[in-house]
């Protein structure tokens, strides 16, 4: 374990860039930049590139809980996996520090031919987890997931709900040092959608530091208190929650995380 002081994420002028070599350049030359996605450039060697980040300085310390908003392309899938150590940066510099538990997608590393149980223990070790800590954590995910005996069944007779079930039920029973969050999170009949809210607003209290990406409003004003705007791969805005997403959506979305917030407010009482 990382003490929670040392858990941190740095990153300085950090960009990246995405070659793409069978481009047609002579078509590209022509294009706007539109509203989605990177910018479209051209390196010294006049290979096209997408330039994803640009000029990201961050400094995350134990109790961050940012949200990420923007349009499709902006480059928010691209932060987190720079933030998780899955990307290098190739411009400037990013330090991780802490143990980083990667949510991208709920079903990676999921094994259709072995049983739900299995699953368990595997899925856990992949964010992070040791053996024996999942072992531990079997019984209350298998009552959360309400699966039954289908645990003792291989995967692939799940249905795509149950196997959301497992692997929600998995994601939201670990210890991170530092959660990475991408959307996509469901696919799931919505009173179970509610239990699963409240492990992982759980989840989020006992990670030292949470990154989100969400085009979903209320649940960024539910585990997050700052919000990045990311725009053409550089930070637009830097904020609390209501201001970042009023100042990305207008007074109606900054209304609905007004809400939000005050219902939080209401539930602790
Ligand atoms: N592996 C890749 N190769 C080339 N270009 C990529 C790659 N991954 C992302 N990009 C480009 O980088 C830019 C940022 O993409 P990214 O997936 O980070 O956006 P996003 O904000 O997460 O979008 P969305 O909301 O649609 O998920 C886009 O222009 C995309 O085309």
């Amino acid at each position: 374990m990382t003490k929670s002081t040392d858990i941190r994420v740095d990153t300085w002028d950090a960009g990246i860039d995405f070659p793409i070599f069978d481009a047609k350049t002579r078509s590209l030359k022509k294009a706007v930049l539109g509203a989605a996605g990177g910018v479209i450039g051209a390196n010294n060697s006049k290979t096209v590139v997408v330039e994803a980040l640009r000029d990201i300085n961050l400094h995350l310390e134990h109790g961050a809980r940012v949200g990420l908003v923007g349009h499709n392309g902006a480059g928010k899938s691209t932060l987190l996996r720079l933030l998780a150590g899955i990307y290098e940066p190739t411009q400037g510099a990013c330090r991780v520090q802490g143990r980083v538990a990667p949510v991208f997608d709920l079903g990676v590393g999921m094994d259709p031919e072995i049983s739900g149980y299995e699953n368990i223990v595997i899925r856990g070790m992949f964010l992070g987890m040791s053996k024996r800590e999942m072992l531990k954590k079997t019984d209350e995910i298998a009552e959360f997931s309400e699966l039954g005996d289908y645990l003792n069944m291989p995967l692939r007779t799940y249905s795509t709900g149950m196997r959301v079930r497992l692997a929600l039920g998995v994601v939201t029973s670990i210890d991170p040092e530092i959660l990475i969050l991408d959307e996509g999170i469901g696919a799931v009949d919505a009173e179970f959608m509610k239990k699963a809210r409240t492990r992982l607003q759980a989840l989020v209290e006992r990670s030292g530091i949470l990154v989100f990406a969400s085009h979903s409003n209320e649940f960024l004003a539910q585990l997050c208190d700052r919000a990045l705007w990311i725009d053409h791969g550089k930070v637009r805005m830097d904020g609390g929650i209501e201001e970042v997403v009023g100042a990305y959506e207008g007074p109606e979305a900054a209304r609905s995380v007004r809400k939000v917030l005050a219902d939080l407010e209401a539930d602790k009482a």
